[in-house]
């Protein structure tokens, strides 16, 4: 069987008398991309942020790399090798590329004011391997002629995918992308589907993507989960779930449309 990576058991979470979450499941196997789709409200989101600690589970257990993560704070999931994005831009507007980039590493970074009176080489060679990641990230994402450029300036397209970039300075083992595509024209999301594409192989990420652009994450996912009210109402691959009864009228019930 595949090592798994991520491990979630009888999920739930209630917002008042709303269940947003219920029951959920998932095993994810390392090295995997699973598409999480869902009408509006399904409780995508609200999944994403109980993986990443952002929100504490009414019930249920989150096992990453076989440690209980249930409740763990998100930082120190982040600092363990599990990121996400969220579905707001989280950049610095006022600062370039590479300095977006840069304040995502230090975030991370370990130094402390102690270690940087006692141990200089050592906060040197965290300056160097930030550096040297920049570079790397900047050269996956295609934005080297950019790295000057405020982030407030750049088209919303390479702004999204800066939002990514940062997400990518820690050097993560999992990336929770959530509707990586949201406002972008056709040709932007088609580029970004071939970036990520591009950072799954070179990174050897394992990904998770929410996502309403059905030929986005349809052509991205090996195995989609459908969401409705709370419950997972299909897992499978994509060419399965387009033709899952169940699946259509989830979204027709919802005004939505699946291919
Ligand atoms: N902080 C909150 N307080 C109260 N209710 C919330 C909160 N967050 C989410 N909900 C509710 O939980 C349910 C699931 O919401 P969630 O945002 O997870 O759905 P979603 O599938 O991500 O939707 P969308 O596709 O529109 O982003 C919805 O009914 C929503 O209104």
């Amino acid at each position: 069987m595949d090592q798994l990576i991520l491990k979630v058991e009888n999920l739930w979470k209630h917002f008042g008398g709303i269940t947003a979450v219920s029951g959920y499941e998932l095993e994810l196997p390392k090295g995997a991309v699973f598409g999480l789709i869902g009408p509006n409200g399904a409780g995508k989101t609200t999944i994403f942020n109980l993986i990443s600690g952002v929100l504490k589970p009414d019930k249920g257990k989150i096992l990453f790399k076989g440690k209980d993560i249930t409740h763990t704070r998100p930082d120190t999931i982040a600092s363990m090798g599990l990121t996400r994005t969220f579905q707001n831009l989280r950049l610095f507007p006022s600062l370039t590329v590479e300095e977006n980039l840069k304040v995502a590493a230090h975030i991370h970074t370990s130094y402390s004011f102690i270690h940087t009176l006692l141990s200089l080489p050592r906060l040197y060679s965290e300056e160097r391997k930030t550096l040297e990641r920049v570079e790397t990230i900047l050269e996956l994402f295609d934005m080297q002629a950019q790295r000057n450029e405020i982030a407030s300036n750049l088209p919303y397209g390479l702004q999204r995918k800066l939002d990514i970039a940062r997400a990518l300075m820690t050097d993560p083992e999992v990336l929770l992308l959530d509707e990586p595509s949201a406002g972008m024209n056709t040709q932007e999301a088609e580029e970004l589907a071939l970036t990520i594409k591009k950072i799954k192989e070179e990174l050897d990420l394992t990904m998770i993507i929410v996502e309403h652009r059905m030929p986005f994450v349809m052509g991205l996912a090996e195995t989609i989960q459908v969401l409705d009210y709370g419950s997972v109402i299909a897992v499978g691959p994509p060419s399965e779930i387009q033709k899952n009864p169940k699946v259509i009228e989830a979204y027709l019930g919802a005004g939505d449309v699946v291919a």
